[in-house]
Order: structure tokens, then sequence, then C-alpha cells
């Protein structure tokens, strides 16, 4: 089966400090991927290079099977993206903010406008669609991302903490609206931090730490490295990590003074 991302040996740095030291990672159509790691690992940095935001990387990435540096907006129209941190444009309303991307993927004003304002709907947000985004709260913000990240299809999502500040109802609508999507042959790439949701939704887990793959593969697979468990204990297993009683205890002994 052809790939639809290929990343061949990924490599970035930051000045002297190396961030992404080799990653290879072949993702098919209709896949899952859950891209997990500690904080500062590296996979927002990914993310950002597989949107040619970063361009400044070695290593050769392929989507829709040409080399995004050869061709680096042409392939934009077929994704969608929800940032970590959004530069949503406050001073918008929803209409004004999903007409301009809209128009810049080349849909109409009234197919957006019919789309938006269902889309809109669905999340409970749809008396806001004339309001300005700046008076939102963080998850009506976050619903307003999510839905422009999808409006004209795309055929990859790449979604970095998309929860974040959703309610645990529009987190069950979102989960089953990846889900479906994925069905229909879209492939999500998907980077978080809250595990049961990666462990739940996602056909393939890949576990980056200190820039490097530590792990690649659905969650059986990784449970064989520690059976019975939650992602949660493998990631904590897998990154070294079993100091959390410790360090919890001197963070409140500092606070109490002791
Ligand atoms: N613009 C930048 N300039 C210099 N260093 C950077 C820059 N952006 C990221 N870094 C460094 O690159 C490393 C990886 O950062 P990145 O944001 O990719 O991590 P992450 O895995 O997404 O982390 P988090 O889980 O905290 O979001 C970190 O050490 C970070 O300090």
């Amino acid at each position: 089966m052809s790939s639809i991302i290929k990343i061949t040996n990924l490599r970035k740095s930051y000045g002297t400090n190396e961030v992404l030291k080799g990653i290879n990672l072949d993702i098919q159509k209709g896949d899952i991927v859950g891209y997990i790691g500690p904080n500062g690992s590296g996979k927002s940095t990914t993310v950002k290079i597989l949107l040619s935001i970063l361009t400044d990387y070695e290593g050769d990435i392929e989507i829709f099977g040409e080399n995004i540096k050869n061709n680096p907006v042409k392939y934009k129209s077929k994704i969608g993206y929800v940032p970590e941190v959004a530069e949503l444009y406050e001073s918008l309303t929803p209409r004004e903010f999903l007409n301009f991307l809209g128009g810049i993927y080349g849909m109409d004003e009234s197919e957006i406008d019919t789309k938006a304002m269902q889309l809109m709907d669905i999340f409970g947000i749809k008396e806001s669609y004339d309001s300005r985004i700046s008076s939102f709260s963080k998850g009506m913000k976050q619903k307003v991302l999510i839905i422009s990240s999808m409006i004209h299809n795309p055929d990859i999502l790449f979604l970095d903490e998309p929860l974040s500040g959703l309610d645990a109802n529009s987190v069950a609508v979102l989960k089953e609206i990846l889900h479906q999507l994925s069905k229909k042959g879209k492939t999500i790439f998907y980077s978080s931090h809250i595990m049961d949701v990666v462990e739940k939704i996602s056909s393939r887990i890949v576990l980056i730490k200190d820039g490097q793959i530590l792990a690649d593969g659905s969650f059986d697979e990784l449970k064989n490295i520690n059976l019975d468990s939650s992602l949660e204990n493998i990631f904590n297993q897998l990154t070294g990590f079993n100091d959390h009683t410790d360090l919890a205890k001197k963070f409140v002994d500092i606070i109490g003074g002791e």
C-alpha cells in the first residue's frame, strides 16, 4: 500500500539544539496516528514541518506522493490543521473568519455559510456565528478552530492538542467525528497528552522522546510491552518516568516551606 505521508530521516535543529534526530514514518490512508511524547520531545516541531511552516530541516517528506519541498503550497488545500496555540483572528466573527478561510480553499460563499452554520449548530454555538471571536470562551474558540480545519473536507487532518478547552460532551462528539472521518478514508495525525483519548481513537501510536521514536504500533502491540496496562502507564514506563509521587511531595513541601 502506498503511504499518504512518508517521513524519511527527519532531522531538525534550533541553533545547536537538535530536537528531531532521525524520524522515519510511513502513514497510510485512513490511519489515525496518535503522536505522543513528553513536553519538548519534538511533536509540534514535527507537525510544523509537515505543514511547511518550518522549512529548514534535513530529510525528506512526501505527502500525497510528492516531496513537500518541491511544492509547499499545492498540498495545503487538501489538509486541515488545528494548531496547539491558536492564532484566531479575534476581531473577526466566525462568519468572517470561516468565509475568509473558505475563500482561500476555493469554496463559494453560500457553500461556506451553509456548512459553517450547520457545523456550529452541531457544536451548540450557532447563536455566536456573528459575534466577535474575542468574546468567546476557550472551548468556543476551539470549536471554531476545529470547524475551520475541516470545512473544506480535507484528506489529512493535523490536530495538535485538539481537545484543549472542550467539555466532555464535545470531546465525545469530536472522537466520533474522527472515527467516522477515518472510516471514510481520511488520515488523521493526532498529537496530544490526553492518553486515554489517544488510546481509544488511534489505530497506531507513535511515541517520541528527545526527538527519536521509542515505540510505534497499535495500542494492542504496545500493550505487549506491559500487559494489562493503560497507555498512560506504558508512556511513563517507556519514557523512564516513575518518580511522580516523589516529585509531587517535593513540590507540596516547597509550597509549605518545609
Ligand atoms: N522556535 C523555537 N526556537 C528554539 N527552540 C525551539 C523553538 N520551538 C521549539 N523549540 C525547542 O524544540 C524542542 C521541541 O519542542 P516542541 O514544541 O516540538 O515539543 P513538543 O513535543 O510539541 O512539546 P509540548 O508537549 O510541550 O507541546 C523543545 O526543546 C523546545 O524548546
